[in-house]
Order: C-alpha cells, then sequence, then structure tokens
C-alpha cells in the first residue's frame, strides 16, 4: 500500500482571463497588393495572466475582477475604433497592439505573466515580460 503523504504538493499557480473588444485597422507597412492594407475588422481577443501566491484567507491569487478593472479603461480606448487613429498603434499589428495593451495595463509589469492577442481564430500574438 502507498504511504499516505501529508506534504501538499508545490504548486505553480495562474490565473487567466479573456477580453473582447471589436475594432478596425489597416497594415501600412505592408507590400504592395497585400489584403491587410485596405481597412477591415476583427473581434479581437485578449487574454492576461497572472502568476502568483494563492492568498491563504481568499484562496485566489487576485479577483478577477481586479483584471477586469485593469482592463475597462484600455477597452474604452480601442472598442469600435479603428486603430492606426489610436496614439502608439499607428501600424496595428497584433505584436505591437500585445505589447501596447502589456505596458498599459496598470500592474502588468509586476503580475501578467502572458498576455495574449487574438486576432482571428487562428492568428494569435503572445507577450511575456523579460527575464531580469
Ligand atoms: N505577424 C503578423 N502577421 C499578420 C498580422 C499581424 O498582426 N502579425 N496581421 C495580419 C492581418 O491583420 C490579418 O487580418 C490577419 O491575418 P491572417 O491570419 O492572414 O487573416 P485571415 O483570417 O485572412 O487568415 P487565413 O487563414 O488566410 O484565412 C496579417 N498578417
Ligand atoms: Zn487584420
Amino acid at each position: 500500500m502507498e504511504p499516505v503523504s501529508t506534504k501538499k504538493a508545490s504548486l505553480v499557480t495562474e490565473i487567466s482571463k479573456e477580453f473582447t473588444f471589436e475594432a478596425a485597422h489597416r497594415l501600412p507597412n505592408v507590400p504592395p497588393g497585400h489584403k491587410c492594407s485596405r481597412v477591415h475588422g476583427h473581434s479581437y481577443r485578449i487574454e492576461i495572466t497572472v502568476r502568483g501566491p494563492v492568498d491563504p484567507h481568499f484562496g485566489w491569487i487576485v479577483d478577477f475582477a481586479e483584471l477586469n478593472a485593469a482592463w475597462q479603461p484600455l477597452h474604452a480606448l480601442l472598442d469600435h475604433r479603428l486603430l492606426n487613429d489610436v496614439p502608439g498603434l499607428e501600424n496595428p499589428t497584433s505584436e505591437l497592439l500585445a505589447a501596447w495593451v502589456f505596458e498599459r495595463l496598470s500592474f502588468a509589469t509586476a503580475r501578467v505573466v502572458k498576455l495574449r492577442v487574438s486576432e482571428t481564430c487562428t492568428s494569435q500574438c503572445t507577450v511575456y515580460p523579460a527575464e531580469g
């Protein structure tokens, strides 16, 4: 019979929350004739992942509502916009949008370990804070 272990497993815990917004964009630097030089729209999805210790009292890393509160000001800046008009997003690729969102999340540098932008069902970009 297996001995019963009283040791608690040492776990790394992450939580994620997904947000959506609708926006149009065009990519100004693509080669001539590229389809993305034309204005078109996406139902963008943003997934924010936070890693950290689980608070022993609350039983959570951080309230999902806190992620929502951090996202809402950015949603106001992005939703139903032409992204090219948003300062800092003149070339709104997934890569540059992911960096833009990461830099503007109030607690990103401290807690966000992964941020994913999905432009379509099959096209995503993920950024992570650089180590060090
Ligand atoms: N590395 C990147 N490549 C492309 C980006 C980008 O942000 N980073 N963006 C685009 C366009 O925005 C395009 O709308 C999305 O690309 P794509 O996946 O090609 O879109 P489709 O849904 O049309 O893809 P299909 O699989 O061909 O149907 C382009 N590239
Ligand atoms: Zn696009």
